[in-house]
């Protein structure tokens, strides 16, 4: 018995192929997702997909064919046929994804799948049950078998080269791949159908079951549908995909550039001290398993601060970045060079080197930082002092680049310029810094600093106007030891912003103490630059307020000249936003550092501290006078307070009283006292005599006709 196609439903069945083909090929990309569970619903979204397109182009490829009998199809057989198509492209899928594996494995797949798909008409036929059954000429079955293996073997070669294409080019090589896999399906059900051989009587005894024109149609038009769904799907979860990937990039950019932050020094882009100390670790770790020498070179350039203080930042960070520039290009393999202050910089030196070798490299880094440099319309010259020690020569990777720290202090009190190599005589004159950095980590833990503070006075009247906190501590082993010789090392080793925070919470403590005890006595905490540059300083300020309930007017902060000068936008809205807290700002130091009149008329502080330099030649320098003069005016003209520092002698004050200095701080009224002193003071006794003494030197200014204070005025004894 023979049949004639129709052309109609040939085009459809085609139609059918290639639609479910591209789909196939969409979903099966995301097979390579690498999050293991989506790679498995892709896999198995691709394959119902594919399995349901082969079983439908079979379906509709068969009614294509028209038979002079009436047919129809069992549901159940029809039902398994689908079931069979869908296992087969789970197994095609499976071999695609693996096929970089092994080639043996791609061709037995794709034999094992063409095999399938050759199977699965068979069974689509099958639910036509036409009795006498239907036999195949093996040859023709044979040639459809290679083909439907081919197809198979094209499309996993298809899906891999597609990984590596996107865009257009990826659009078009997967319609031609659609194209010719659709076109190879069809080939293939069409040569099954030449293979078949009707017995003239055959019959179909599903006839009264599923009418075929209805299945056909339902089948063609369900199996297009579903497959674009699946490509829709696929399509929306490939931009998901990129958005995720792109989204990830940024995120480890981010990442990568908050490390290189916390790591880096943000001007010259050098190392930090942290990241040299994780570096000197592990090169002194390498040392100790494999022997060798490690050279640790101290530099402090000798001179940037007066370039810094005269010509201005700017200038200054130039320089800084030029000799950033001059030590990086000396390095070498196994090198390494950071910047960990102001102008310190850190350098070691990996491998079997010794103290000449070392010496070398210093002289090679003195004569790099003295070398003249151009900066705009300056040629500067600055220099170097450099100090060096060697690892495990002069101690471990902590003490080793104290060693350094204490061979640059030689290198400089031999005259600058120059370098020195660490010995250990030179530890017998410095103070033990090593030592005392543990031991302020263990003054912090135990309690064993205290504040005292010193009155601020009214110029006019000598009434206590407010104290200035000045830490104390007391070390069991060293006893009293001076802000001046501990605050410098714990700025050098971080330790500063652990004691600057300890100063305030305990500031505002004494604040609500005389508060509770009905004194309302504003007391200044020194901050210190680093202190000043942490992110979180604001909100820790205001914790405290917060937490001991204080008047925020009746603290105020000190920060230094230099620090308040840097006129970078970020310390402007520290100052503001401190301001705006209701805490007073006073600009500490003031005469020392280099200020810019301009800038100063913007800042929000409410005070200014002379230095006390001024104040001391004052009396004997003309100059030191007229600064002091000037700064007063300066001042009150842009409506500051003016505190006179360190004022220690009764002409001091009524020179000071005499150019309208409104408050005077200094060893005349009282040297930093506890807390208790500063009690007793308001109690009474002290204060009145102290007062009686400024009434009394104003007598004696007013009895006077001329200028200020006589040189030859007998005064209250001080
Ligand atoms: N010769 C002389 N000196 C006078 C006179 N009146 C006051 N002084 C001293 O001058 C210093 C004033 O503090 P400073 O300039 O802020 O200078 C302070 C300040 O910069 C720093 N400091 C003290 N306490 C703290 C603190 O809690 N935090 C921070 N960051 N720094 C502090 O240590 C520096 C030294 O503090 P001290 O030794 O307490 O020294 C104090 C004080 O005792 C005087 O009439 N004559």
């Amino acid at each position: 018995m023979m049949g004639q196609y129709d052309p109609l439903l040939v085009m459809l069945s085609l139609m059918v192929a290639v639609t479910a083909s591209w789909s196939a090929l969409d979903l099966s990309q995301r097979i390579h997702s690498t999050d293991p569970r989506a790679a498995r619903i892709w896999l198995f979204s691709g394959a119902l997909v594919l399995g349901t397109g082969i079983w439908s182009m079979h379906f509709v490829g068969m009614l294509a064919y028209a038979l002079p009998m009436q047919t129809g199809f069992d549901l159940l057989i029809t039902v398994q046929s689908w079931g069979v198509s869908v296992l087969v492209s789970v197994l095609s899928l499976i071999c695609a994804r693996r096929m970089r594996r092994s080639l043996a494995l791609l061709a037995a797949g794709a034999l094992a799948v063409g095999g399938g798909i050759v199977v699965i008409f068979h069974l689509a036929l099958s639910a036509m049950r036409i009795e006498p059954g239907v036999v195949y000429d093996e040859h023709r079955l044979f040639i459809a078998l290679l083909v439907a293996a081919a197809v198979a073997g094209a499309t996993s070669a298809a899906l891999r080269r597609m990984r590596a294409l996107e865009g257009r080019t990826l659009f078009l090589v997967k319609a031609v791949t659609s194209v010719v896999v659709g076109v190879g399906l069809c080939a293939v059900h069409y040569l099954c159908m030449s293979a078949t051989v009707f017995a003239p009587e055959a019959a179909s005894l599903a006839r009264h079951d599923i009418d075929p024109t209805w299945l056909g149609l339902t089948i063609a038009v369900g199996a297009i549908g579903f497959t674009w769904i699946g490509s829709v799907a696929a399509l929306f979860d490939a931009r998901m995909e990129h958005r995720t990937r792109q989204l990830a990039m940024r995120l480890k950019a981010a990442n990568s550039e908050l490390m290189h932050a916390a790591l880096h020094d943000p001007l010259t882009g050098l190392p930090n001290r942290v990241n040299f100390d994780a570096a000197l670790s592990e090169a002194a770790a390498r040392v100790r398993a494999q022997g060798g020498r490690l050279a640790v070179l101290f530099v402090d350039l000798d001179g940037f601060k007066p370039v810094n203080d005269v010509l201005g930042h700017h200038v200054g960070d130039e320089v800084l970045k030029c000799v950033a520039r001059r030590l990086r290009a000396g390095l070498r393999d196994g090198d390494a060079v950071a910047r960990i202050g102001g102008d310190e910089f850190v350098m070691m030196s990996e491998g079997a080197i010794d103290q000449e070798g070392a010496g070398r490299l210093a002289q090679r880094l003195v004569d790099a930082a003295s070398q003249p440099m151009q900066i705009g319309t300056h040629e500067i010259q600055v220099s170097a002092s450099v100090g060096v020690a060697l690892f495990p020569d002069d101690g471990d990777e902590n003490r080793v680049l104290v060693c350094a720290d204490t061979a640059m202090y030689a290198a400089k009190h031999a005259g600058r310029n120059t370098w020195r190599v660490y010995a250990a005589e030179m530890d017998g004159g410095g103070p033990d810094i090593l030592g005392m950095q543990r031991a302020i980590r263990r003054a912090l833990d135990n309690d064993e600093f205290v504040l005292h503070y010193q009155p601020k006075v009214a110029a006019l009247d000598g009434a206590l106007r407010g104290v200035e906190a000045l830490i104390r501590w007391q070390d069991p082993e060293r006893g009293v030891v001076s802000p001046g010789e501990f605050i410098p090392v714990a700025e050098r080793f971080g330790l500063i912003n652990a004691i600057g925070f300890w100063t305030l919470r305990e500031a505002c403590g004494q604040i609500r103490s005389w508060q509770h005890a009905g004194w309302r006595i504003p007391v200044a905490v020194n901050l210190s630059p680093q202190q000043f540059r942490q992110p979180d300083l604001v909100e820790r300020v205001r914790a405290c307020i917060d937490e001991f309930d204080i008047d925020p007017g009746l603290l105020a902060l000190e920060i230094t000249e230099s620090v308040v000068m840097e006129s970078s936008s970020s310390v402007r809205r520290v100052l503001e936003e401190l301001k705006a807290m209701g805490v007073t700002l006073s600009i500490d130091d003031f005469g020392t550092g280099y200020s810019c009149l301009a800038y100063l008329c913007r800042l929000p502080a409410r005070q200014l501290k002379i230095d006390r330099t001024f104040v001391i030649d004052m009396d004997h320098v003309a100059e030191a006078r007229h600064v002091v003069e000037a700064v007063i005016r300066l001042a009150h003209s842009l409506r500051m307070e003016v505190v006179a520092e360190g004022v220690e002698r009764p002409e001091q004050v009524l020179t000071l009283r005499s150019l309208g200095c409104d408050l005077i701080q200094g060893y005349y009224f009282s040297r930093p006292v506890p807390a208790a002193g500063i009690e007793a003071l308001m109690q009474g006794d002290q204060l009145t005599e102290q007062s009686a003494r400024v009434h009394a030197l104003a007598e004696r200014l007013r009895a006077d006709s001329g200028y200020g204070c006589p040189p030859a005025l007998e005064l209250v004894a001080g």
